[in-house]
Formats: structure tokens, sequence, C-alpha cells
């Protein structure tokens, strides 16, 4: 990496292999966003209804490419929603359709998951063809069941189906996304092949105190939800470890304001605007900034088999003040942080209202 002064941090350009950017008016806000810091994104399949069939990721990567500011270069990847029926001869389709990967979210374990899986078991056969067309499955892991308590659903996830599906599949390449604990973290690092994770940055940055400091905080509610500090310093430790496993993937999950706070509020943080310099902040207090590249810039593209941008991007120690809200269609949008002030910023800045 080089890093010419204290002050400044250039890196390889950073892929973000777990994003939403939604649909429709939504996209306007979320993909200059995105595209400012990222070359590629790995774009999250739960819009509703959710898309399923490879002409409908075709379809969605053209509205999203159209709203691409002229002269960025950005490449969205697409996933497929795998549901108890998807068929497993769409898989051949979704991978001509240049198709990476395929997303479990187990039903009703996070937003827009109502068509998600009810039993693994009955995707075997699509998994099967996964397997064989080398499309990767990645997965919200958390079980769903009302009697695990929230804050063990990834650990008994982990336990009760991820051990089990890759006895079964070998072969298959997993990425656990978002992981948030520390059962989670030595898991991944203690798995030999074909095993990996996604960190957001507001999981290096939060423990679960974030929720209630001073009032209930809707814009700190995400799933998998914050955890303790413990697991909070687990996963700042894998992130910088330099483990090739683990890498980033922000799960910037906009929603509008008003639905944030509510008395049912939505899950997800929106993060895009100024995913870098959060990272960048969680690493330097780990005291691990030159191990941001790799962990950013590296093992994602390596993990999938895709080549590693050629592009840089800068960073400087920079004070600015991430704007309070953005205009999302006719509704607002909070990002994390907004209104407050951070002190590294991409160059040329791309936070900037839109
Ligand atoms: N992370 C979240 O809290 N929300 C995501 C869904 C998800 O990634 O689980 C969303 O789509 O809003
Ligand atoms: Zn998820
Ligand atoms: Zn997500």
């Amino acid at each position: 990496m080089a890093m010419s002064a204290p002050d400044t941090l250039t890196l390889i350009r950073p892929d973000d292999w777990h994003v939403h950017l939604r649909d429709g008016v939504a996209l306007a806000t979320t993909v200059p966003h995105t595209a400012a810091q990222f070359a590629r994104a790995i774009v999250m399949p739960n819009l509703k209804p959710p898309v399923t069939t490879a002409a409908q990721a075709a379809a969605y990567r053209e509205r999203i490419r159209a709203a691409i500011p002229p002269g960025v270069a950005f490449e969205p990847l697409m996933t497929l929603y795998l549901t108890d029926d998807l068929p497993p001869e769409e898989i051949a389709r979704a991978r001509a359709a240049g198709v990476v990967a395929v997303k479990l979210y187990p039903a009703g374990a996070t937003t827009n998951s109502a068509a998600g899986v009810t039993d693994i078991r009955k995707t075997y056969r699509t998994l099967e063809a996964m397997q064989r067309e080398g499309l990767l499955l990645l997965v919200h892991g958390e079980v769903t069941d009302a009697e695990i308590d929230i804050f063990d659903r990834e650990a008994v996830f982990i336990e009760r189906v991820l051990e089990p599906l890759r006895r079964d599949f070998p072969a298959l390449r997993i990425v656990m996304e978002h992981i948030t604990t520390q059962e989670a973290a030595q898991y991944v690092a203690s798995s030999a092949h074909h095993l990996a994770a996604t960190i957001t940055a507001h999981h290096l940055l939060y423990n679960r105190n974030a929720l209630f400091t001073g009032g209930l905080r809707p814009h700190h509610y995400c799933l998998p939800v914050l955890k303790r500090e413990v697991h909070r310093r687990a996963l700042l430790a894998a992130a910088t470890s330099g483990d090739p496993r683990f890498f980033l993937g922000t799960d910037s999950a906009p929603h509008p304001a008003s639905l944030k706070e509510h008395a049912v509020g939505c899950a997800g943080c929106y993060t895009a605007p100024a995913a870098l310099e959060l990272y960048a902040e969680a690493f330097e207090a780990a005291g691990a900034l030159e191990r941001l590249e790799a962990f950013a810039s590296l093992h994602g593209p390596d993990f999938y088999g895709l080549p590693r941008n050629q592009a840089r991007i800068t960073l400087r120690r920079e004070a600015w003040e991430v704007p309070q809200a953005y205009a999302y269609g006719d509704a607002q949008l909070k990002p994390l942080r907004g209104g407050e002030t951070l002190r590294w910023r991409v160059q040329p800045p791309t936070g900037a209202s839109v």
C-alpha cells in the first residue's frame, strides 16, 4: 500500500461485497453514492418482489447502470434471491446473464425476507446446480425461531444450518454476510476452504449500547442487530488480521427516515455516502490503517475469483460533516453519522448531497 504520508492513504479502488441499492427513484440517490467510492458492488436482490430470475437480474442491472453518473466507472454485480422453489434450471441461465451469486434469506429473518427459504433442504437441487456452475451462496446467517434469543441467532445458525450445509456441499463457495459475533469470526477463521465473511463498518464501530445511548436510536438499528463489545472487538481483530477470508461489505441499507423513526422501525443503516471513511476510522482506531487495502480491495475479488481493480482512490485526513439527510424520492434518507464530523475523506469528496 502506498502510504506517502500519515495524513493520506492511497489504495486500490475498493469493492462493496454487500449493498442494498433498492429500485426506482431510490437509485438516483444510492447509485451515485456507492459508485463514487466502489468500483463494483454485490447488489442484494431483496426487492419487492424479489429478484428471482436471470431476466429480472439483467433488467435490474440496466436500471442501476442508468443511474451511474456520467464519467464514473462502476459495475453492479448481480445476485438472485433464493426461494423454496427457485428452479435449478435458472442457475445456468443466471450464470449466462452474468449473475455471480445467490442469496439465502431465512424466511422472516430480515427486511423483505418473507419470500425466503423456509427449510434449506427444499433448495438442495438448486444448491447443487450452483456448486456445479460456480455461483456463490451468500447467506444472511440468522435462525428465525422465536424461542432463540435475537443475540444468539447467528451462532445457532452456524451450528444448525451452515455446518451441515458445508458438509453437504463441500465445493460450494459461501460468504457469511455481515457477521456480527465472535463465534462467526472464529468459525470463518478456522474453516479450511470455500468460506469467507463480510463485515460492515457499523459493526466495527459500534456495540449494542449505541442502540440506547441517551434514548432509543433507530438509525443504529440493523440486522443482525449490534452485539456486545467483546464481539465488536473480535470483528475488528478479524478485519484487521490480514486473513483473506474477511472482506468489506457495507450492508448499506437505505430506508425512508419516516420508516426508521417509527413505532415499528425498519432495520438497516445507510452508510454508503461515507463508507470508506467509516472503515478508515475503525482501522485507524485499531492501529491497522495499512491493512485497510487488503480488506477493502484485495480479499473480496480473490475470493470471488474476479480480477483486482486497477484504479486507485485516496483518503485524506480532513474534517467534514456528513449531511443530515439526502433526498430519497419524495422522502428523506438519513445516513449513519448524519450531522456529525468524520476525520477521513475520500478525494475528491463524495458524500455531498445529491
Ligand atoms: N441489514 C439490514 O438491517 N437490513 C437489510 C437486510 C439485510 O441485509 O439483512 C435491508 O434490506 O434493509
Ligand atoms: Zn442480511
Ligand atoms: Zn444486507
